[in-house]
Order: C-alpha cells, then sequence, then structure tokens
C-alpha cells in the first residue's frame, strides 16, 4: 500500500529539472519579455497585476503540468508584463497546501521563474497580526520566518536533491537580503506609510482553519509577528536556487490570544482589506521593482 509520505515524495519527484525546464521553455515561447523578477501576489493582492503594461496573460490550465488556483482571490494566471517600465512575471495565484497540493507542487513555479531567468522573488501575502504592535492595514517586511512545516518533516526540498537547482543542504541564515529590506524601509519612508510599516517574523501553517487561542499563545511565545498560510516554502525553494528574496505580509486581520472576541478572521475581508490597500502596496513593489532593476544593471 502507498504511503502518504510516498505520495507526497512521488509528487516531488514528478517536477524533475526536465519537466520544469519544458514549462520555462513553454513560457519562452509564449512570451517576448525576459524577465529577471519573479512576483508571487498574495491573496486580495491579485489586482496588483492590473498594473502590469503590455502584458501577456498565460492561464495556469493551459500550460503543461501546472496545477489550477482554487482559492477565491487567486485567479490563476501568469502574467509577463511590465511594472512601471521594468519587466516582471508575476502569478496573478499561488498554490497553497491546504488546497491538497504537497509543498513541492506549490513552490514549483519558483523553479520555473529560476528557468525563465529570473534572479530574485517578490513574494506577498495576506497574514494575521499576532504582534500586539500591528494594526490591519500595516505592511510587515519579512526578516525572517518559521519553517514549522518542515520542523515536523514536511519540506518542499524533500526528495532527490537535483544539483543543478541546488546544495542537498541549503543554508537559510540570510533567506530575506537584508539590503533589499532596508530598501523597502526607505521606501516607506518616500512614500509616508513608515508607521504602517514593520519587519518581523512570518510563520506558514499548513491551514486552512484560523489558529486557536492556544496556538496563538504558544506563536507568541515563539517570536512570530505574524501568521500566515503561503511563501515559506516558496522562499525555501527560491534560496534553494539561488535567488534573492524580498517578501511582505499584508495584515489583514488581528489575530488576539483571547476568547472574548467581536470579530474573528474572515476569507472575504481578508481579500477586502488587500483590496482597500491596493495602491500603497502597488507602488511600494513597483518602486522595489525599479530598484533592483537598476541594481541589475550595474
Ligand atoms: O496566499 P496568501 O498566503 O496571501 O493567503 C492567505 C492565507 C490563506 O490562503 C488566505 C486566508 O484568507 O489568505
Ligand atoms: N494562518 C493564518 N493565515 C492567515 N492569512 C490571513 N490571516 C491569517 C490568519 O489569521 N492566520
Amino acid at each position: 500500500m502507498t504511503s502518504f509520505n510516498d505520495c507526497k515524495l512521488n509528487f516531488g519527484r514528478m517536477y524533475t529539472y526536465d519537466i520544469l525546464q519544458e514549462i520555462a521553455n513553454h513560457l519562452l515561447e509564449r512570451t517576448q519579455l525576459r524577465p529577471k523578477i519573479g512576483i508571487i501576489l498574495g491573496t486580495g493582492l491579485g489586482s496588483l497585476a492590473n498594473q502590469l503594461t503590455d502584458a501577456d496573460y498565460i492561464d495556469y490550465q493551459t500550460i503543461p503540468h501546472f496545477p489550477v488556483s482554487t482559492v477565491e482571490g487567486h485567479v490563476g494566471r501568469l502574467i509577463f508584463g511590465f511594472l512601471k517600465g521594468v519587466p516582471v512575471m508575476c502569478m496573478q495565484g499561488r498554490f497553497h497546501y491546504y488546497e491538497g497540493y504537497p509543498l513541492a507542487k506549490c513552490s514549483m513555479p519558483v523553479r520555473v521563474m529560476k528557468l525563465v531567468g529570473c534572479t530574485h522573488l517578490i513574494a506577498t501575502n495576506a497574514a494575521g497580526g499576532l504582534n500586539p504592535e500591528y494594526k490591519v492595514g500595516d505592511i510587515m517586511l519579512m526578516k525572517d520566518h518559521i519553517n514549522i512545516m518542515g520542523f515536523a518533516g514536511n519540506n518542499p526540498l524533500q526528495g532527490p536533491n537535483d544539483s543543478r537547482f541546488g546544495p542537498r543542504f541549503p543554508n537559510m541564515v540570510n533567506a530575506y537580503d537584508w539590503k533589499l529590506l532596508k530598501k523597502a524601509k526607505e521606501i516607506g519612508k518616500d512614500i509616508g506609510i513608515e508607521n504602517d510599516l514593520h519587519e518581523g517574523v512570518y510563520i506558514c501553517l499548513g491551514g486552512p482553519n484560523f489558529e486557536t487561542v492556544a496556538e496563538l499563545k504558544m506563536l507568541r511565545i515563539w517570536g512570530v509577528d505574524a501568521v500566515g498560510m503561503s511563501t515559506v516554502h516558496e522562499v525555501t525553494t527560491a534560496v534553494h536556487c539561488g535567488m534573492t528574496c524580498f517578501a511582505f505580509s499584508l495584515i489583514t486581520n488581528l489575530c488576539v490570544p483571547s476568547y472574548d472576541l467581536e470579530e474573528t478572521p474572515c476569507h472575504d475581508d481578508i481579500v477586502g482589506i488587500g483590496k482597500r490597500r491596493e495602491s500603497t502596496l502597488t507602488d511600494l513593489v513597483a518602486r522595489m521593482v525599479k530598484h533592483i532593476h537598476t541594481e541589475l544593471k550595474q
């Protein structure tokens, strides 16, 4: 009988280098653009893609070997276009573990980005703010993460290692590029959002349920600032294949470890907060993209 672990590993093995190269070649035939920056848009943040110009839209279901997005707020297409004049490759919709996809499948598009030629990843997400100083609508620049699913033996890099992507035992100490973090803080000041901007530690839980009070209390002790259901496996995969990473969370709800609450997190509200903060987030991402583009030219 096939065990759950066998299934998981087989999914990981399914995306061999050759299959991923086939996906990348397919994409490169469908666009003239050769972006160096890949962007993953989180829940409610997909409208940032509306700012892309001269874009090629590629629905996930038309890409060989690609899964489909099943979550409301995740359109499910790749967009190659220009963000304020800089070519980017954008995932308008990501894959989550709770959708039933193994982590290697969730983060597979990051390797495709790498094979298409991206050197940088910008990952965004909607997250619950656990740090008591955070407000709904704030932005938390990710300075680090806790890979709790990895602690439990569930890691996108599990299975045979193909050294064309990266080493068997990758280092995660500087997973989030500190120079980009510093730049984002400067940009935050320039655009007048310094009071809504934090840097902190993100944790990805399996979902799809939100957290219990006891879980939130535990996560606070661990030093977690924001709680979500994505990004960690994407960044782990990106760091493994040598990409430079920048990520942030939009704080869409507060995670208050109390049983006496009038409001609890709800997906519709989370999507709504993303829409409300669209212009600020677009501005931040566009300026980061411009900065990375300028750095790459030097
Ligand atoms: O894709 P992200 O991490 O932005 O989505 C978060 C986590 C869940 O998918 C969803 C909950 O509303 O938002
Ligand atoms: N796990 C988790 N993910 C989220 N995504 C947005 N808000 C939350 C939250 O409160 N918890």
